[in-house]
């Protein structure tokens, strides 16, 4: 018998995530199946979003084959019912205050960043790069974790160490980098382009850096696919560009400029949303997506 869900205390929220203890040193991450576009929190959910991404953690850990935060696997027993298949179970960490980032092309914050200084977050690159330039080699650029709502903060390696210590920005910047090195190496080989990521780490009781969080997900990264790539533009999203391009569309009747809640997803939207999860999924991690679970 599974236990229900409002018998773990709820202890944090993000845009698309929920956060649960379940016993002292041990978490429930359950991701929801909302979706955010240009800052916003749409009112209509992508089905089995949580679950994709979900399926796409788990798929990333097993791949990496590094210390990881999971304490049990897609059905453990202690997930309620109602969230089996979009949550994983997790060791309580001791987490790094710091944003790993991998960027392996340059745009959003880092463009920005580059056109103002030349730099990303203190890593000097060549001149002449453009929107969506691929970068001679991966860079490391760590961000402050900004409050609710708010953007990260790009800051230097040297900001980092200032922060963690030498010895562990160091540690933060190797293993962000492989773990990248090897997500864009997957991706690549199925057609997507994986343009950045995100990672957390945090420390376990030994004292061993053990990457947390969710893990290269469309979510925590930008995935692009590699036949419409094209260096110059702003690449379409592989998995929220169906959104972004209605809700910027006359059919909406949406302003973006208004500051108001985007309105709500038709119903093929959301489906066509739904499909270009799966197909990211199944593509990348050459699963069925038909065999992940599914709460009730
Ligand atoms: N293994 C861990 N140990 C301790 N803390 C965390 C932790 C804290 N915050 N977040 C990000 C987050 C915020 C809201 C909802 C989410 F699902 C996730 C992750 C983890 Cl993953």
């Amino acid at each position: 018998m599974r236990p229900p869900l409002h018998s773990y205390p709820h202890i944090g929220s993000g845009k698309v995530r929920e956060l649960y203890s379940i016993d002292d040193d041990t978490l429930l991450m359950v991701s929801t199946d909302r979706i955010s576009a240009y800052d916003y929190i749409l009112d209509t959910p992508i089905p089995d979003k949580g679950r994709v991404l979900t399926a796409m953690s788990f798929f990333w850990f097993d791949e990496l084959g590094v210390p990881n935060h999971l304490a049990g696997g897609p059905e453990d027993p202690r997930i309620p019912a109602e969230v089996v298949g979009r949550a994983m179970v997790v060791r309580k960490l001791d987490m790094v205050p710091v944003e790993c980032v991998a960027r392996g092309y340059l745009t959003g914050s880092g463009l920005i960043d580059y056109r103002a200084t030349g730099a990303v977050c203190g890593v000097e690159l060549p001149a002449g790069l453009v929107e969506a330039s691929r970068l001679p080699e991966p860079i490391f650029t760590p961000a402050t974790k900004a409050e609710f709502g708010d953007h990260d903060e790009n800051i230097s390696f040297d900001q980092t160490a200032q922060r963690v210590g030498a010895d562990v920005a160091t540690r933060l910047r190797e293993a962000t980098l492989d773990i990248y090195a090897t997500g864009a190496g997957v991706a690549e080989s199925r057609g997507i382009i994986l343009a950045d990521t995100k990672l957390e780490f945090g420390f376990d009781e030994e004292g061993t850096l053990v990457l947390a969080d969710e893990v290269l997900t469309p979510d925590s990264s930008r995935y692009w696919d590699a036949q419409t790539y094209t260096e110059g533009q702003v690449q379409p999203s592989f998995d929220k560009q169906i959104v972004r391009n209605w809700l910027t569309s006359p059919e909406s009747g949406w302003d973006r400029s208004s500051g108001e809640q985007p309105p709500s997803l038709p119903v093929d939207i959301a489906e066509r949303t739904r499909a270009r999860y799966i197909e990211a999924y199944e593509r990348i991690s050459g699963r069925s997506f038909a065999d992940w679970p599914k709460g009730v």
